[in-house]
Order: structure tokens, then sequence, then C-alpha cells
């Protein structure tokens, strides 16, 4: 039984502007002491998905229909007060800013072992001793001293950590990083993102990683899935994603990974921006994006399917194995995706996709420019 497997979920907001559909559909599993990415531009569904497995979405968000499978059981069907042994204890999450994480007026030992206490019955002696265990495992120097620090007194890497500690105090069997070291400098970044792999492997935590940066998923994750408007467009083990991508929105991602000594600042090179959410384009909704798209791109919706055997996901066995969403695997594309992917240092995690023709995800250009025939 996998830790967790999420079935068919699909989330809408109810807004003054329309149904928006955060996710839709969507469907992956966690094995246990697996490190599972979560990667797409912003408003791709990320962090709602996240919300979902904590049941935190809040009005006018509703989770419409799926199931969510936590060892075995439904996270959707059970009480709150069920729910509350399970959040913080079993499940924790790690949000981008530790800021509002922290409580300003506690000082940060005394939050961790609150934590400690509520959710493990420890007196406030094991509490504290603990806490500045974990703060020193951590990376916090001179825990015992650190313990009676505000928050305001740790530079913002530091405050991350202790978030970190918070999150780990409890041994949770899942941890939920959402965009975890995005406030940090990029020192700091690698840092935090060597010590939270670290720490999964000596706790034995699954993680889901939430990320925009297809860089740091290579650094830290096992298997990843791509997201595009609320759904996945391509899942697979982290090293066939990076030298093998199927899906032209992971190849133009890939092309977007910031090399070293770029400024971080440059993203988003694929042209246009994710589509309004709460009318989908019809067909594949990435295809106003795709430089690849034809006709039929437009009208059917793809579905995750194996590339080699065009077989639906649905059909394929192993959670290991790769699947994307697009219709050239399906035969439906007339001619065919035309890019190629150089690997310039695997070790360091830099690979990138560079594109054999003109029409590259990156560049703008579109097949169906002009082509008003079709
Ligand atoms: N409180 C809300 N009210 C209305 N719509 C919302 C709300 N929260 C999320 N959404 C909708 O859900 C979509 C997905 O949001 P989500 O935060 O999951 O994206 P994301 O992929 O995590 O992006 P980011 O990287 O910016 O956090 C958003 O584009 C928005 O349309």
């Amino acid at each position: 039984m996998s830790l967790l497997e999420v079935n068919d979920l699909t989330v809408k907001f109810y807004t003054k502007e329309g149904v928006v559909t955060a996710v839709d559909d969507l469907s992956y599993q966690i094995e246990r002491g697996e490190k599972f990415g979560v990667v797409g531009e912003s408003g791709a569904g990320k962090s709602v998905t996240a919300l979902s497995l904590m049941r935190l979405i809040e009005s006018p968000g509703q989770i419409e229909s799926g199931e969510i499978l936590f060892k075995g059981e439904d996270l959707l069907e059970m009480s709150e007060e069920e729910l509350r042994t399970i959040r913080g204890n079993e499940i924790a999450m790690i949000f981008q800013d530790a800021q509002t994480a922290l409580n300003p007026v506690y000082t940060v030992g005394e939050q961790i072992s609150e934590a400690i206490r509520h959710h493990l019955d420890y007196s406030d002696k094991e509490a504290r001793e603990r806490t500045i265990q974990l703060l020193d495992r951590v990376g916090i120097p001179e825990a015992e001293t650190r313990y009676d620090d505000y928050p305001h007194e740790f530079s913002g890497g530091m405050q991350q950590r202790a978030v970190i500690a918070m999150a780990l105090s409890c041994d949770p069997d899942l941890l939920l990083c959402d965009e975890p070291t995005t406030a940090l400098d990029v020192t700091i970044e690698a840092q935090i993102l060597d010590e939270i792999e670290q720490l999964a492997d000596e706790f034995d935590t699954s993680i889901q990683l939430i990320t925009h940066d297809l860089g740091v998923v290579a650094e830290v994750c096992d298997r990843v899935m791509v997201m595009y408007a609320g759904a996945p467009v391509e899942k697979a083990p982290v090293e066939e994603l990076y030298y093998d991508p199927k899906h032209p929105y992971t190849v133009g991602l890939m092309s977007s990974i910031p090399r070293i000594g770029d400024e971080r600042e440059r993203l988003q090179t694929i042209p246009g921006t994710m589509p309004d959410l709460v009318e989908l384009p019809s067909g594949c909704s990435f295809h106003p994006r795709c430089p690849y798209a034809e006709e039929s791109c437009t009208r059917t919706e793809p579905k995750l399917v194996d590339p080699d055997t065009g077989q639906l996901e649905e059909g394929v066995e192993s959670t290991t194995d790769h699947v994307a969403a697009c219709h050239e695997y399906t035969g439906k594309l007339r001619e065919g995706l035309d890019y190629s992917v150089e690997i310039r240092d695997a070790a360091a995690g830099d690979v990138e996709a560079t594109v054999a023709n003109a029409n590259s995800p990156a560049s703008g250009q579109s097949r169906m420019d002009g082509d008003t025939d079709d």
C-alpha cells in the first residue's frame, strides 16, 4: 500500500469571476520514504493540492470529489477530530515563509517544545531536551542558548531551519514542503535543501516538495509530477524526466532552469501565461503556448499515457513508470515533437533541454501561427 494515494481529486473555488477549477481530477501516489516533487508555474494548483491533503481548503474553495488515502484511510471521510491527530503529527507542512509559521511572542525553543508536548505527551524537561537536539540537528549552532531566542533574533535561513525542526519534531510520516527555500538566498537554499533531504532519510519521512524550480527537484527528489492548469502533464522518476522529458511543457520548464552564475530572475522563458482556470482552452490546456500544437490538440484533451506504448496511465502497473499527457504518444500529432536534450553536468543537476529547431517551447513560435487552414 502506498503511504499516500490521491485519486481523482478535484478542488474548485467559487469566485465572483466564476468557478475556478484549481485542481482537476488529479491522481498520484507517494511511497514510504519517497521524495516526490510537484513542479509547475504559479497557479498550476500545487499549493491547493498540498492544502487539500491537510484539509485546509477554505471558503470559497471546496474539495469537490476524489479520495485522499493516507495509510489506506480516506482523509476526506475523517472527522475533524481524527484529522487533528494526523495534522502536524503524521503529516507536517513547511511553508515558504518561515515568519508566518513562527509566533513572534514566544521563543523558538518554547514553540517547538509546545508542539512536542502537545503531540507526543512529553514532560517539559523531555520536550526541552528533544527540542535542543532537533535545533542542533537542523544546523542551529549553540542550540541550547538559541533555544531562548525569539524568532526575530534568527536570520531567515535560521528561521526556516527552526520551522523544519518543528515540522520534524513529531516524526511525521509525510512532510509537505511548499516552496520551502524560495525566500532564501541561493547558498542558504542549497544548504536547507540538503538538510531536508538528509533529515528525510534519517527520519524515514516521505516528502512532497512543491516548487516552480526543476533544479530544486533534481537535487532532492526521486520522482516528479509536472502540473499545468490544475492537472498533471507528466510524471516520471527524476532522472528520466531530465534525460528524456516527454511533454513540451516540461521541456519549456527545463529550458528555464537558471544556470549557475545566472541571475535568479531568469524564469518564465515559456512565452504566454497559464490559462484562465475559469474557462480552460479546449482540448489540451497547454495548446495555446505549445509550439507543436496542431488542430487535434485544440479538440481533444490528452490523457496521461505511457509514451512508449500509448497505454493509459490507469493500466500502467508500477508507480515508477513514466507517463505524459500529449497527443504525440497516441499517434494524433501529425508532425510530432522536435527537440533534443543536452546534458551539461548531470551530477550538478545542470541539465538543459536545448531544442533542435526554431519551434522550441521557449521560442514563442507556434505551428498554428498563420496556419489558418487547420
Ligand atoms: N483563496 C482562493 N480564492 C480563489 N481562487 C483561489 C484561491 N486559492 C487558489 N485559487 C486558485 O487556484 C489556482 C491554483 O493556486 P495554487 O496556489 O495551488 O497555485 P500554485 O501552483 O501553488 O502557485 P504558486 O506557486 O503561485 O503558489 C490559482 O491560480 C487560483 O486561481
